[in-house]
């Protein structure tokens, strides 16, 4: 738990932030401003489980960096490999031996993908995959499911889901109408929605986004039939499938989530945990698809940073921790002992919430009823969930400060740690 409940450094640098950076933070979900304003959290440091903060306060984290973190902050083997690779340098600008290893490590978890190109982040990886499907197909519409998000490219800045969501910006201004109307957006897990829509305009679409798994506003999964529904009907219609695994590729299982559901895309973007905490997006599909890529084909991509040594170093070594047995068991047993501790907590309390979690991710809404589509998520009372991350920060843990965002466990958490947050829990809903 939080050795003292101050936090006046963290104040005090949120102060110098906003005058020196927009709105103090350098990406808009981290600020407090959907949970009832305030200073974030200056973090100095992260170890394991636990973050602690520029005041001396310990946290047991969820956040996870909104995920990449699976391994815990400064897993020593991922710290080994990033100091190896820096020193012998941190950018080549050229080819070199460390990224020819990693795309064969990636395929051989995502067999769906016969080649792979690294970028910077998961933004970039999306907006290419599109690019390629659009040069592919000789087509333009994009299809996206609302309240999913893909990144900040102006295309996926429509109906968006996670940070523009929760600020109220699910369609961000500076994203013009032109682009607007190249994207068509369905609720996720709606078959009909998404059949009828294409048998409108499925002859001019060049493809179909996915989160497979959702994790953007919150953790949903789809309803038995809807993913390959998505697959069949997208394919009749000469469109491709692209999933979006930035979030869920290494999360649930050790490779991709659509191999947990036994369906391949045409194409696949990755990001988050196969960097191992540095930045890194990724993207790759079949073989004919992706040599429409320059130097081979005329849809362009490129990087300078794209492929850098340290960030193929700490990826290969995150997959390295994840591939050992036993991993994605523990994360899931973990995840239960916690679910099943926030739901007694809440029946103790009287506190209504609706609880969705998939193995060593989870998402507590604060509505009664069942979340499966971004509608679904909406309906999760804000103000109270603004009052609930706070108690929680109190008592020592920290969540993304979104109720669209998810819990995430990490390989070091422990059943104490659990524990702990559990009690942290039961004390937050007594005063909610
Ligand atoms: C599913 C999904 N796609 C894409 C992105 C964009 O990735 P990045 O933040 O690395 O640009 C994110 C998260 O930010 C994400 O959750
Ligand atoms: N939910 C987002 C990505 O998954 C959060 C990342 C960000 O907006 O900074």
């Amino acid at each position: 738990m939080s050795t003292s409940s101050t936090r006046k450094q963290s104040d005090v640098l949120y102060e110098e932030a906003q005058t020196h950076i927009v709105g103090g933070v350098n990406s808009p979900s981290r600020s407090f401003k959907a949970i009832g304003g305030g200073a974030p959290v200056y973090m100095e440091r992260g170890e394991g489980a636990y973050f602690y903060d520029v005041d001396g306060n310990r946290y047991i984290d969820y956040l996870a960096a909104y995920g990449p973190i699976i391994t815990g902050h400064a897993h020593p083997h991922i710290h080994r490999a990033l100091m190896e690779a820096s020193s012998k340098g941190l950018l080549y600008g050229t080819p070199h031996a460390l990224e020819v290893d990693f795309a064969k490590k990636l395929k051989a978890a995502i067999p769906s993908m016969d080649k792979v190109r690294f970028t910077n982040s998961g933004t970039e990886a999306v907006m290419t995959t599109i690019r390629v499907s659009r040069a592919y197909t000789g087509r333009e519409l994009v299809v996206k499911f609302s309240g999913c998000y893909h990144g900040h490219s102006d295309l996926m800045l429509i109906a968006a889901g996670s940070g523009p969501a929760t600020l109220g910006s699910p369609d961000s201004a500076g994203v013009t109408r032109a682009t607007a109307k190249e994207v068509i957006t369905v609720p996720f897990n709606d078959v009909e929605a998404f059949r009828n829509m294409m048998n409108e305009w499925g002859e001019q679409v060049a493809c179909v986004l996915v989160e497979p798994i959702v994790g953007n506003f919150g953790i949903v999964e789809p309803k038995p039939g809807f993913l390959q529904a998505v697959n069949d009907i997208t394919h009749e219609h000469g469109a491709l499938v692209i999933y979006d695994e930035v979030i869920t590729a290494f999360r649930f299982t050790y490779g991709s989530a659509q191999q947990v559901y036994g369906i391949e895309p045409d194409m696949t973007a990755l990001g988050k945990v196969i960097g191992g905490g540095l930045p890194i997006g990724a993207y790759g599909g079949k073989a004919e698809i992706m040599e429409t890529v320059a130097p081979l084909g005329p849809a362009y991509q490129a990087g300078t940073m794209a492929g850098n040594p340290a960030s193929m170093a700490t990826g290969i070594a995150c997959l390295e921790v994840l591939e050992q047995p036993g991993v994605y068991e523990k994360l899931d047993a973990l995840g239960a002992r916690l679910e099943a501790g926030i739901r007694e907590a809440a029946n103790t309390h009287g506190v209504t919430i609706t609880l969705n979690r998939l193995k060593g991710a989870l998402t507590v809404y604060f509505t009664d009823e069942i979340v499966t589509d971004y509608d679904g998520a909406e309906k999760s009372d804000g103000e109270v969930f603004g009052r609930f991350f706070k108690l929680m920060l109190e008592n020592g843990v920290n969540l993304a400060p979104s109720k669209y965002e998810a819990w995430f466990l990490t390989t070091e958490h422990t059943e104490q740690d659990i524990d702990e947050t559990i009690a942290a829990v039961n004390r937050a809903f007594a005063e909610l």
